[in-house]
């Protein structure tokens, strides 16, 4: 089995408010170099989830093991996290702000990226001057050419135009297949998701309820109509009925009985959306995702 690039066993945190639980008993395996596209309602603690990854927050309880570190901070050198508010200094030109990446990353700096990524940016420019799509292609450019084993983004294309959105995508998929690195990019754009990521984890409340390979998670579930009966042995995740029509996303177990039901594949939105709406559906981790398997088989 492939080594793990983040590996979650109870892992819980607060933020020491009344809130309580950012994050509760969640438990995954990422292997390394996959694109994973980390979704879930606002609130779920994807946030949260990635900050912990990148040594910014600590566990209240369970562990986590990051690049093979029980202490993601120790290895942070060899991660790139850019957080929802994409922090840069504000009186550095866009220039200076690549020539700090530079001196703070010596030895793995790629400067064809940086220049690839922050191109078409006024080099002499403020950063307080730039859009907020500006200050997102500059944020990218210091995080990839910093050439990390495990890219943490935090909505990281919400602010782009869709053409710059397609673009700097792109680019990210080139860089991440060129170098094998692990991404992890959180988006409530499920679309835009859909082509690009291999791995997925759905986490909502706190907890993660789908996680795995997508095409494997799709293929495990199932659309079906017909006239109403039984779904036993299948798990229902969601049904309705309408007139004398049934339509469900099942969870299969075995065959689906291609005489009864009209069977078709859910699309990755599809899959999504029925879960968030059936908070009660079983978790579902495919055994590469699965924490607990992969120690056993370890
Ligand atoms: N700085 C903070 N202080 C206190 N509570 C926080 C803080 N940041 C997040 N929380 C709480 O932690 C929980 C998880 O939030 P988090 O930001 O991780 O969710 P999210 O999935 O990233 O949401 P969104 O999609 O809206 O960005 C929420 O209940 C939120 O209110």
């Amino acid at each position: 089995m492939t080594g793990a690039a983040i590996e979650a066993n109870g892992l819980g945190t607060t933020y020491g408010n009344k809130r309580g639980w950012a994050l509760r008993d969640c438990s995954f395996r990422l292997p390394a170099g996959r694109i994973c596209a980390l979704v879930g309602p606002n609130g779920a603690g994807k946030s949260t989830l990635l900050a912990l990854a990148a040594g910014l927050l600590r566990p209240a309880e369970g562990t986590l093991r990051v690049l093979g570190s029980t202490d993601p901070a120790e290895v942070r050198h060899r991660i790139a996290y850019v957080s929802q508010d994409k922090p840069l200094y504000p009186r550095l030109t866009v220039a200076d702000t690549l020539w700090a990446g530079l001196e703070l990353n010596p030895g793995t700096w790629d400067r064809a990226t940086a220049d690839r990524i922050a191109g078409p940016l006024p080099q002499d420019a403020k950063v307080r001057t730039l859009s907020g799509g500006q200050r997102t292609r500059l944020a990218l450019a210091l995080a990839l050419a910093k050439r990390p084993e495990l890219l943490l983004l935090d909505e990281p294309m919400a602010d782009l135009d869709p053409l710059v959105r397609h673009r700097l995508m792109g680019a990210l998929m080139a860089e991440a297949a060129e170098h094998a690195t692990t991404i992890v990019m959180s988006s409530h754009i499920l679309t835009e998701l859909e082509g690009v990521c291999d791995y997925l984890l759905l986490v909502d409340g706190g907890r993660i309820r789908l996680g795995g390979e997508s095409d494997d998670l799709v293929t495990a579930h199932a659309l079906i109509t017909g006239r109403p009966r039984d779904l036993a042995p299948h798990t229902v995740i969601e049904s309705r009925t309408t007139g004398r029509q049934l339509t469900a996303l099942i969870r299969r177990q075995g065959q689906v009985d291609p005489d009864t039901w009209d069977v078709s594949e859910p699309s990755l939105e599809e899959l999504l959306l029925a879960h968030l709406r059936s908070p009660q559906a079983p978790p579902l981790l495919t055994p590469s995702a699965d924490a607990g398997k992969a120690v056993a088989t370890a």
